[in-house]
């Protein structure tokens, strides 16, 4: 039997539809993600904690749900909407279909809405706190709830996602990852690329600080050879300096990055004594550390398919990107300058150090899912900390 389910939002307007996974009331910011595969690494993305996510592509849930694809151990977001569940999957890889998988986790899930109208919605006033319910039904009293919820602005929500303690990671990209990756290696495969451009970080030793980390960036460095060592995001420069690492990463996560002064203190005690690549919220934090400000997005930026101009070659990357948040170019000390712009709207993409080994990108090299056109990235870490290691 179908159940009744409903989006309310703080502007006063309410989507009905049916409920599928699990039962029960969330609050959230409502945002919306563009891409027309991975919601299974939209789903295990940490940095959607805090958000009710609606994908934009019609039906969902084709191919299942994959254990080796995950992007973390659990799902951090607070809610799912989409136009159409596929409840029949189709791939050999798949051990359970999306219902399945958001009933045993325990998130909530709205579909038969017309996701086309609240995404302008969401586009013309913004993102908005929205609740979820299939328990309250009664549109005035949701309404109140989403008005009276908590707005994600000045949250700090990546002490709900970091790790509890520091670990090794171990495990490299998934065979299947590795040979649809070598498209964006122009036609060579990981290996190839280590043998023939020498040092690709085989052998460095990388801290990452997670902050709510996607595992494919942790997949990525491993497979490229680096011993990785994850540190909880609240983590002192001491804590990450006494490891004595070749080069820090910063991790994406979610929520807005300006009350995380701890985070943007160790990152300004590490600034100039060890090379440092951020992504996203990594990004964020870096800049942050270096004196920039940062911003909400109208909405943001949620899809796999977002250009992105490199500044120093002119070539344009379509990436995939996850960010409500973003660097505002104005408040940018003159030691810091922009390396790549968002081609849809011009925000900052990239941003580099003029004299510290220190950079960062406002997406995802990693892909997971999206294209893997920015995968260079990682090697220019790999170069940073090669010129820093010939320099020192
Ligand atoms: N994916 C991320 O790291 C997101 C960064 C930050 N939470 C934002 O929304 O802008």
């Amino acid at each position: 039997m179908q159940k009744t389910a409903k989006l309310a939002l703080a502007d006063g307007s309410v989507f009905t539809g049916t409920a599928f996974g699990a039962d029960g009331e969330v609050h959230g910011e409502v945002v919306f993600n563009t891409s027309m595969t991975g919601y299974q690494e939209i789903l295990t993305d940490p940095s959607y904690c805090g958000q009710i996510v609606t994908m934009t592509y019609p039906q969902i849930g084709n191919y299942g749900i994959v254990p080796e694809d995950v992007e973390s151990s659990g799902i951090a977001l607070q809610g799912f909407i989409i136009r159409e569940l596929c409840e029949i999957p189709s791939n050999y890889r798949a051990t359970q279909t999306l219902d399945e998988y958001l009933k045993a986790a325990g998130v909530i899930g709205l579909q038969g809405i017309d996701t086309r109208a609240l995404v302008r919605k969401i586009r013309t006033v913004g993102a908005m706190t929205g609740v979820l319910s299939t328990v309250d039904l009664d549109d005035e009293s949701l309404v109140k709830k989403a008005q009276s919820s908590p707005q994600l602005v000045g949250q700090d929500l990546v002490s709900q996602v970091i790790p509890q303690s520091a670990c090794e990671w171990e495990e490299g990209l998934s065979e299947l990852a590795q040979s649809s990756s070598t498209h964006s290696f122009a036609g060579n495969t990981i290996d190839t690329l280590k043998e023939n451009e020498g040092n690709t970080g085989c052998d460095y030793h990388i801290v990452a600080i997670d902050y709510g980390m996607k595992w494919n960036i942790a997949r990525h460095l491993k497979q490229l050879g680096c011993k990785v060592t994850i540190l909880p995001g609240n983590c002192t420069a001491q804590d990450v300096l006494d490891l004595n690492p070749d080069g820090v990463f910063l991790s994406n996560g979610p929520g807005d990055p300006e009350p995380l002064t701890y985070a943007i203190e160790t990152i300004r005690g590490l600034l100039g004594k060890v090379p440092i690549f951020g992504i996203c919220l990594g990004h964020q934090l870096l800049g942050l550390a270096c004196g920039c400000k940062t911003f909400k997005l109208k909405f943001g930026h949620r899809g796999a398919n977002q250009p992105v101009v490199n500044q120093d070659t002119g070539q344009v990357e379509i990436t995939s990107q996850n960010h409500g948040f973003a660097i505002d170019p104005d408040s940018m000390p003159d030691e810091v300058e922009v390396t790549h712009i968002n081609m849809n709207d011009n925000t900052v993409a990239g941003l580099r150090h003029k004299t510290y080994p220190a950079f960062s990108v406002q997406y995802h090299p990693e892909a997971s899912a999206g294209p893997h056109d920015s995968h260079y990235l990682f090697q220019q870490f790999f170069e940073s900390i090669k010129q820093a290691q010939v320099s020192s």
